[in-house]
């Protein structure tokens, strides 16, 4: 179960990898060391499906199912219904999906029976969009901040626990929301690492001091060839960082 307290839950490994075999090989690195918070996302819950998932949350990993729910407020409803069974931790739903679909879910996930109920997580502006895309293609005015801030508004009086943004408006933002408010920040990057698809980025010490609550890592962790070697580097400079600040 995740625990904030916990330096080492503040990085959320975000595994993306084709199938159970790979996500199994790639965990058995931890062997000796605490467990990872891991992210499931689309790729890995499509190819397992529900049943994998539930296990690793048995086998007592904290864990992010990151499906970015995005319907109307009956089937959003009626999806957070059948992902509470899994014990997960958090759920992520697209915020702009507006506020009837995010109280719908709230609802769903507070009827959760005796489960405990998962953090339910409004996804903001994508990382990968930066200003240009949102005013142009997007067709949305403003800046990236403004549309973030607007919709972890949104967000929050619809009763979600966090949002999802990059670290450019983590801590920015919490000026202009409540405090309980959770900030999940992806579009983290180490130092001099190919930004590849993500347009709004920052190393994991930035994120941190500039307010982020928890960091949401990929590829520089997955692809590279010491994953828990990065990843404890990490745990140790966030902690640092949070020192400093
Ligand atoms: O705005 C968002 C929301 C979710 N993500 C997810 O985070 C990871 C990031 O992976 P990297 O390899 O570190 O870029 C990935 O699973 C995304 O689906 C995001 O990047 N941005």
């Amino acid at each position: 179960m995740m625990d904030l307290s916990n330096p080492c839950h503040r990085i959320i490994v975000a595994l993306d990898v084709p199938d159970a075999s790979e996500a199994e090989q790639f965990l058995s690195q931890w062997e000796t060391e605490e467990k990872p918070f891991i992210k499931v996302g689309m790729q890995l819950f499509y190819a397992t499906g529900p049943s994998w998932v539930a296990t690793l949350v048995e086998r007592g990993y904290p864990v992010f199912l990151d499906v970015k729910l995005h319907d109307i407020p009956n089937t959003v409803s009626g999806a957070i219904g059948s992902l509470v069974k899994l014990g997960v931790d958090m759920i992520t739903l697209h915020a702009s999906g507006g506020r009837a679909m995010m109280e719908a879910a709230r609802e769903a996930a507070e009827a959760s029976g005796g489960r405990k109920r998962p953090a339910l997580l409004g996804v903001t502006q994508l990382t990968s969009t930066d200003e240009q895309m949102l005013n142009g293609e997007l067709g949305i005015p403003g800046t990236v901040r403004d549309s973030v801030l607007n919709l972890a508004q949104l967000a929050e009086k619809s009763g979600m626990d966090g949002v999802v943004c990059s670290g450019e408006e983590a801590g920015w933002m919490k000026e202009h929301v409540s405090g309980k408010l959770l900030t999940v920040t992806p579009g983290i990057r180490l130092k001099g690492e190919d930004a590849g698809d993500q347009k709004r980025v920052m190393t994991p010490e930035v994120a941190i001091q500039s307010g982020a609550d928890l960091l949401v890592m990929g590829r520089s962790i997955t692809q590279s060839s010491q994953p828990v070697s990065v990843w404890k580097q990490c745990v140790k400079s966030i902690q640092r960082s949070e020192r400093k600040s």
